[in-house]
């Protein structure tokens, strides 16, 4: 089974470049910029990160976000992470970047957070990794009546490969239909829409994104299972959830893996794949997660092979980079061990 799942050519929908970083990366840039991170840690930045709870996972996730602060750190950021999708089969990522973060926090230009970007995806291909990206409003940080994030995708200063907004962050507190012109406007250049949602709230956050945001994915997603009639709608219509257990289990969004609702979304008819969110963070990877999704939650090697194609089908890959893994995919069935 674990030599179907490392061979198995895979896509990755539901990754966060900030969250990619391993302690050693984030001890690294720290050492690199000479940052203080007594705020944040008691001691030396810890080898394995813990949390009690989302906004204990945000205080440290936003200052491993913060010591990427020109065009190097990015690329390297992404080429690191490239460089574990392509030893995994790996072969086509979105991944989800906050440029408010980067942009209003950071005051990173906008000309070099796109380069960085640029670099950072030019050497991911190079690895055989094509890089999809998705730049996400932090709902916790840039309230709705700011517009740093929609105002940056406008100026057209953004990285190639872009294909959607998203909405991150804590959604308590936190609701997604304010955000509703932004998201008009970003589908009005052609962007996707890809929100979080049902991962710290319940139902009613994910038909906010579907209603008021048009979600065409929700990233998470788990709780919508609480509401039965939206469950169905989501199967219905084929909104597609972005499913991580790990990151579930580690930001206490379930009681442990093995009550992870995956098995209970596929039930229900949704259309799901396995994502890692934020990898480094939590020390996971795609090929964890896969075996998680064998050894906890019940997939077969058919079914795995189901959600990859899925994966692909919800994906926003160019066409040729999506016609090549089809037929890798075809390939890999008819003999999986070739
Ligand atoms: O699982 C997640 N859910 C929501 N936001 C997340 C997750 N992982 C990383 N972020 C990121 O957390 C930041 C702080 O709010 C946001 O930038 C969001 O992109």
């Amino acid at each position: 089974m674990t030599e179907f799942l490392r061979h198995l050519p895979k896509i990755e929908l539901h990754c966060h470049l900030e969250g990619s970083m391993s302690s050693a990366t984030v001890r690294a840039l720290a050492a690199r910029h000479a940052a203080d991170h007594s705020a944040v840690w008691d001691g030396e930045i810890p080898d394995h990160f813990s949390f009690a709870d989302f906004p204990d996972f945000g205080r440290q996730y936003l200052f491993g976000l913060g010591l990427l602060r020109d065009e190097e750190d990015l690329a390297r950021a992404t080429d690191d992470h490239a460089a574990i999708l392509a030893a995994q089969n790996v072969r086509y990522a979105e991944l989800t970047t906050t440029a408010y973060s980067h942009l209003r926090v950071g005051g990173m230009a906008p000309e070099v957070y796109r380069d960085g970007l640029n670099e950072g995806r030019r050497r991911a291909a190079e690895r055989g990794v094509t890089i999809g990206w998705v730049v996400d409003i932090p709902r916790d940080l840039e309230m709705p009546d700011e517009t740093v994030t929609i105002e940056y995708l406008e100026s057209g200063r953004t990285p190639d490969g872009l294909v959607g907004i998203g909405l991150g962050g804590y959604e308590v507190g936190f609701p997604a239909a304010p955000y509703a012109d932004h998201f008009a406007r970003a589908t009005a250049l052609g962007l996707h829409s890809l929100p979080h949602a049902g991962e710290t709230e319940g139902a009613d956050s994910v038909r906010q994104a579907v209603d008021d945001l048009g979600a065409e994915r929700i990233g998470h997603g788990v709780r919508v299972l609480e509401d039965a009639e939206l469950t169905k709608q989501l199967a219905d219509t084929g909104v597609f959830c972005e499913v991580c257990p790990t990151s579930n289990s580690l930001l206490g969004v379930v009681d442990s893996l093995t009550d992870h609702p995956l098995p209970r979304m596929i039930e229900a008819g949704l259309r799901v794949s396995l994502n890692t969110d934020d990898p480094g963070w939590f020390d996971t990877d795609l090929l964890t997660e896969l075996r998680i999704g064998s050894e906890v939650l019940g997939l077969t090697d058919a079914d795995h092979l189901r959600l990859q194609r899925d994966a692909l089908d919800a994906s926003f890959a160019p066409v040729d980079v999506r016609a090549a893994i089809a037929a890798e995919l075809a390939q890999f069935e008819s003999d999986p061990t070739a």
